[in-house]
């Protein structure tokens, strides 16, 4: 339809990718054909079911692997012209863990997925967008970009490496009217956080010292499960943040986007003091001195007021 805007979502099938592309594809001014992407059609059911009404008119479905350069360019190929006009990349994986456990092909899995995944999208999609002097390129990072979390280090650091990635490519892209902006969620409730409860409770944590996986388990775990509880947001609050960079497009959307105030003064922390020192003891007493989870939340209040 003339006038409508293509945006193309990665990791349609759960969480907030499928809640940014049901909320798009049922904009009630129809501004949006969603092309809602997934690595494996056979878990568009969720989608489908939500999208409601949507599905075969303002939403479409198709294969894409963030991790092949194959279907990377497949599906982009098989869009009319090529022409994207908005790239959300939300597809992306946890890693939770002691170091010591974990193999190195496990957090290569990690950047390729959250970090080499994003580039393989923007570099098929941006030449396009360059040449057309427009378009807006979304990344769904992390507050655990902007902040390192305990036993989080290899997650942490490829939302780290977006954020540099980010950072960089902005100023280029800026000369070329193309908008970049990333959004740093807090915790979600999605299929994130069972995946990670799942995957801990399989694991055996082998080569790691029985002091380390006690840490893990009995003191990060528990204190990691009430931040979910109490800060946790739904994918649906985030996908209204996406909606709003993406209208107010015109107005030129905010690099940075945290979606919850309550990390603001976490990541304020870090800038307060150059060494680094406050924030590396501010982690260390949330985590071993305040373990409970009412004393963490009013630790967040004290900050912000
Ligand atoms: N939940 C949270 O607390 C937070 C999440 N985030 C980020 O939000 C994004 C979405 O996560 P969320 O919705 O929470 O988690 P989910 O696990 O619910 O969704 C992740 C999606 O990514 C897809 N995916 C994984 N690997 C690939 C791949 N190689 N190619 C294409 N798709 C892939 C999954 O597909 P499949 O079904 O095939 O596995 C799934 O659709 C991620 O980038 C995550 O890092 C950021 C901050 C907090
Ligand atoms: C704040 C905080 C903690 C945990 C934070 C967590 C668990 C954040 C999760 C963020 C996610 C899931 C981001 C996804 O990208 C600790 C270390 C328990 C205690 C100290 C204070």
């Amino acid at each position: 339809i003339p006038g409508q805007k293509v945006v193309l979502i990665t990791g349609c099938s759960s969480g907030i990718g499928l809640r940014m592309a049901v909320m798009l594809a049922n904009d009630e001014q129809k501004r949006y054909h969603v092309i809602a992407t997934m690595r494996d059609l056979k878990r568009k059911d969720k989608l489908v079911e939500a999208a409601g009404d949507a599905y075969g008119k303002t939403l479409s479905l198709a294969v894409l692997d963030v991790c092949s350069d194959e279907s990377v360019k497949q599906c982009i190929n098989g869009i009319k012209d090529r022409h994207v006009d908005i790239l959300i990349n939300n597809a992306g994986i946890g890693l939770v863990g002691p170091l010591e456990s974990i193999p190195i092909e496990e957090m290569k899995k990690v950047f390729e997925t959250n970090f080499f995944g994003v580039i393989r999208m923007i570099k098929e999609v941006m030449p396009d967008m360059k040449k057309r002097r427009g378009g807006h390129i979304i990344v769904v990072s992390s507050v655990m970009g902007l902040q390192g979390v305990v036993f989080n280090d290899v997650y942490a650091a490829s939302k780290f490496a977006m954020e540099g990635f980010c950072e960089s490519l902005a100023v280029q892209l800026l000369k070329f009217n193309v908008t970049l902006s990333m959004i740093e969620p807090g915790p979600v409730h999605t299929e994130f956080e069972a995946k990670m409860i799942q995957d801990v409770r399989q694991k055996e944590y082998p080569g790691t010292d029985p002091e380390t996986v006690n840490y893990f388990k009995n003191v990060y775990l528990p204190s990691s499960v009430d931040i979910f509880e109490a800060l946790g947001q739904t994918p649906d609050d985030i996908a209204k943040v996406s909606s709003h960079l993406i209208y107010f497009i015109s107005n030129s959307p905010r690099f940075r986007n945290m979606t919850n105030p309550l990390y603001t003064p976490i990541v304020a922390l870090k800038y307060a003091d150059e060494t680094g020192g406050l924030s590396v003891h501010a982690f260390y007493h949330m985590l071993f001195n305040l373990v409970c989870s009412y004393a963490l939340i009013s630790f967040h209040c004290r900050l912000v007021i």
